[in-house]
C-alpha cells in the first residue's frame, strides 16, 4: 500500500447557506487589528524571544500603529510574565494602545495572568479552549457539555480576577479555539454560554475570536462560518468579532478577508505572517492589500526596510524575497518585457505624480515602502534592450537609440550567459565603454575645422596619433557626409553611415554631446561606435571614426589614386 494515499482524508464539508451575502460585499474601511507576533509568532520560534528581543519587537509594532497587541501568556513562561511587568512598570504601553495576555480555561494560569497585569490602565483578558469534535473526544475526554463547562468556568475565572483590580478597564476575550473544525451550531451555543457569564449586554466589553487554528477547507467556507455564526449568534450586536486565521493551505490572508466581508470586526495576525507551522495570518499583507485598493490601513508600513530588519533580529526567522509587498525581489524585474513595460510606464508617469498609480508589473510604487527605483530593473539572461537601456539611463544618463539598445542587448546577454547570474549596472557600463566607446588610437580625431561654401560643408580633419597625424579633408552637405568624402579622398575608404543619433547630454555626464553611428565599410565590415565629446560636431565626427576603424578599415590609397578612382 502506498503510503501517499490520499484516500485517508476527506472533503471538508460545505457550509449549507443560502442567504450567502459577503460575496456581494467590499471592504471600505480596515478591520482593528491584533498583533499576536509576541505570543502566538513568539510561541512557534525555535529560540522564543528574550525580554529584550520582545522589547524591540513591542517597540516596532507600536511605532507601526498597532493598537491592540498580544503580548504573551505570562502564566506560562517566566519571560513573558517578566516582559508584561516590565511594560506596566516602565510604562511603556502609550495610552491609546491596549495590550492583551492568553491564558487557559484554567484557574491558576487566570490567576498568575492576573498577577502579570496587575497596575495595566487597560487590557484584554484572552482565554480559550479547544472546542472541535476531535480535541473534545481526544484532548479533554469530554462530552460537548463537558467542554462547553471549561468554557464557562474559564469565564468565570476572568470575571472574578478582573473584579479584584477595578481600577482597571477590562475587554474579556474568548476563543473556541479550532473554531472552523467545530460543529458551527455548538460553536454559537459555547459562545453565548461565556456571554452569559460576561455579560456585554451590560456594558462589559467582550470579544469573541473565532479561529482556524489548522485551516482546513477554502477560504469562501470560512466565510461561510463567520457569516452563519453572526447569523446565529445572540447579542451579536454586543460583542466584537474576531477572526485568527492559520496559513496552513497557505490562504490565511484570503480566508481573514472573506471573513471580514462576512461580518468580523476584527483581525488577528503577526507580521511576515510568523507563527504555528505555516504561520498566521500575515498582518502585513493583509494590510498592504488594502493599501493597494486605496484603503488607509491604518499602520504605517512605510518603513518597510526597519519591519523586515528588526523582525528578523528578534524572531531568527527570514524574509522569503517572493514574500508580499516586502520581499526583497518583489519589485524587481529581470525578464525583457517586463522591464520595457516598467520602462515605459514610469516615464509615461513622469510630472504626474498625484495620478492614480498605473505602471505594468508594479501593483505599488515601491517607493512607498521605502524601496528605490534601483532594485526594480536588474539584468540577467531573461533580460532585454528595455531593461539594459533603462540601466545605463538610470545610472549614467546614457540613453541608447533604439538601433544600437538591440545591438548592445545582445552584447550584455551574451556576458550574462557566460556568467550565468546577474550583471551588474557597473559591469554593464564597462561592456558598453568596451564595446562601443573605446577606440584605437589611430581613428582618434585630433582636431576638425568646418567651413561653409555655399550648400555645401568642407571638413578639415586631422586624425591618429601625435606622432602619425594623417590630415583629410572633404565636402558634403553636412559635417559627416563631408567626412566621410574626406575618408574616400585621403584615406581610400569607402564608408556608409547607416544609422546616426545625437544628442545633447544631460548634467552630470562630464561630456556635453553623444553621438552614436554604425557604418558599413566597403571590403571590410560593418560596426557601431559611441562618442562623447564637447559638442554634437566633435562627438559626431569622432562617432563615425570610431566606428570605422572598429569595422576594420584599412588605409590603403594615397588621396590621388582615390581622385582616379573616384
Ligand atoms: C492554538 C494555540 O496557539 S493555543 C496557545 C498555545 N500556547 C501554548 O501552549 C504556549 C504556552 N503553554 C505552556 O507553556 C504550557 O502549555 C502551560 C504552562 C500553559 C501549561 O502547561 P502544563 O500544565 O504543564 O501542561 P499542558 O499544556 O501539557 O496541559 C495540558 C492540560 O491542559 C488542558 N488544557 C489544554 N488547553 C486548555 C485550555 N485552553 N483550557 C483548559 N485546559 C486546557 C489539557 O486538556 C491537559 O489536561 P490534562 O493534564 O488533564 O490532560
Ligand atoms: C488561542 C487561539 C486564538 C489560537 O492561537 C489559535 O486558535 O490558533
Amino acid at each position: 500500500m502506498n503510503s501517499f494515499n490520499h484516500r485517508r482524508y476527506r472533503a471538508f464539508p460545505a457550509v449549507h447557506k443560502p442567504d450567502r451575502r459577503w460575496p456581494n460585499r467590499r471592504m471600505h474601511h480596515a478591520p482593528t487589528w491584533t498583533s499576536v507576533d509576541l505570543r502566538d509568532g513568539n510561541q512557534a520560534l525555535v529560540s522564543p524571544m528574550s525580554v529584550a528581543q520582545k522589547m524591540e519587537m513591542f517597540d516596532l509594532l507600536v511605532r507601526m500603529g498597532f493598537k491592540e497587541i498580544e503580548v504573551g501568556f505570562p502564566a506560562a513562561s517566566q519571560p513573558d510574565f517578566d516582559f508584561v511587568r516590565k511594560i506596566i512598570e516602565e510604562k511603556r504601553i502609550p495610552e491609546d494602545v491596549t495590550i492583551q495576555v492568553l491564558t487557559q480555561a484554567r484557574e491558576n494560569l487566570v490567576e498568575r495572568s492576573y498577577a502579570a497585569l496587575q497596575g495595566v490602565q487597560r487590557a484584554i483578558v484572552h482565554v480559550y479552549n479547544s472546542t472541535s469534535p476531535a480535541q473534545r473526544e481526544q484532548v479533554f475526554g469530554l462530552d460537548k457539555e463537558g467542554v462547553k463547562a471549561i468554557a464557562v468556568r474559564g469565564a468565570e475565572w476572568v470575571k472574578a480576577g478582573a473584579a479584584r483590580f477595578p481600577e482597571t478597564r477590562w475587554t474579556f476575550q474568548y476563543s473556541p479555539e479550532s473554531f472552523s473544525n467545530t460543529e458551527l451550531d455548538y460553536a454559537v451555543e459555547i459562545c453565548e454560554a461565556v456571554m452569559s457569564v460576561w455579560h456585554p449586554e451590560e456594558g462589559q466589553p467582550v470579544i469573541l475570536n473565532l479561529p482556524a487554528t489548522v485551516e482546513s477547507a477554502m477560504p469562501n467556507v470560512f466565510a461561510d462560518q463567520i457569516e452563519w455564526f453572526c447569523d446565529h449568534l445572540r447579542g451579536r450586536e454586543h460583542v466584537k468579532i474576531s477572526v485568527h486565521t492559520h496559513n496552513d493551505r497557505g490562504c490565511a490572508v484570503a480566508a481573514a478577508e472573506l471573513a471580514v466581508l462576512a461580518g468580523a470586526d476584527r483581525v488577528e495576525g503577526t507580521l511576515f505572517g510568523n507563527g504555528e507551522r505555516t504561520g498566521n495570518m500575515d498582518i502585513l499583507t493583509m494590510a498592504m492589500n488594502l493599501y493597494s485598493q486605496g484603503l488607509d490601513p491604518k499602520l504605517d508600513l512605510s518603513m518597510g526596510e526597519a519591519i523586515s530588519e528588526i523582525y528578523t533580529r528578534c524572531t531568527g526567522m527570514a524574509v522569503s524575497p517572493r514574500h508580499p509587498w516586502f520581499g526583497e525581489l518583489v519589485y524587481t524585474a529581470f525578464s525583457g518585457s517586463h522591464q520595457d513595460a516598467i520602462r515605459k510606464g514610469i516615464n509615461h508617469r513622469q510630472g504626474q505624480d498625484a495620478a492614480v498609480w498605473e505602471v505594468p508589473y508594479l501593483p505599488i510604487d515601491p517607493a512607498d515602502l521605502g524601496r528605490n527605483y534601483e532594485a526594480v530593473v536588474r539584468i540577467n539572461s531573461q533580460s532585454g534592450k528595455g531593461g539594459v537601456s533603462h540601466v545605463l539611463e538610470r545610472d549614467y544618463g546614457i540613453s541608447l537609440p533604439r538601433w544600437l539598445a538591440q545591438e548592445f542587448s545582445a552584447v550584455v546577454q551574451k556576458a550574462t550567459e557566460e556568467q550565468s547570474g546577474e550583471i551588474t549596472a557597473k559591469q554593464i557600463y564597462a561592456l558598453f565603454e568596451s564595446h562601443f566607446v573605446k577606440r584605437n588610437g589611430d581613428w582618434q580625431m585630433q582636431r576638425y575645422r568646418l567651413q561653409r561654401e555655399g550648400e555645401k560643408v568642407i571638413a578639415s580633419v586631422v586624425m591618429g596619433t601625435e606622432a602619425h597625424p594623417r590630415i583629410l579633408q572633404g565636402k558634403g552637405s553636412g559635417a559627416v557626409g563631408a567626412l566621410v568624402d574626406a575618408l574616400i579622398q585621403g584615406a581610400g575608404i569607402y564608408a556608409e553611415v547607416e544609422q546616426f543619433d545625437q544628442h545633447a547630454l544631460g548634467a552630470g555626464t562630464g561630456a556635453r554631446a553623444m553621438a552614436c553611428a554604425r557604418v558599413s565599410v566597403e571590403s571590410a565590415g560593418t560596426a557601431s561606435a559611441v562618442s562623447f565629446g564637447e559638442d554634437t560636431t566633435e562627438a559626431a565626427l569622432q562617432s563615425v571614426l570610431s566606428a570605422i576603424g572598429k569595422a576594420g578599415a584599412v588605409v590603403r590609397l594615397h588621396q590621388n589614386d582615390a581622385q582616379k578612382r573616384g
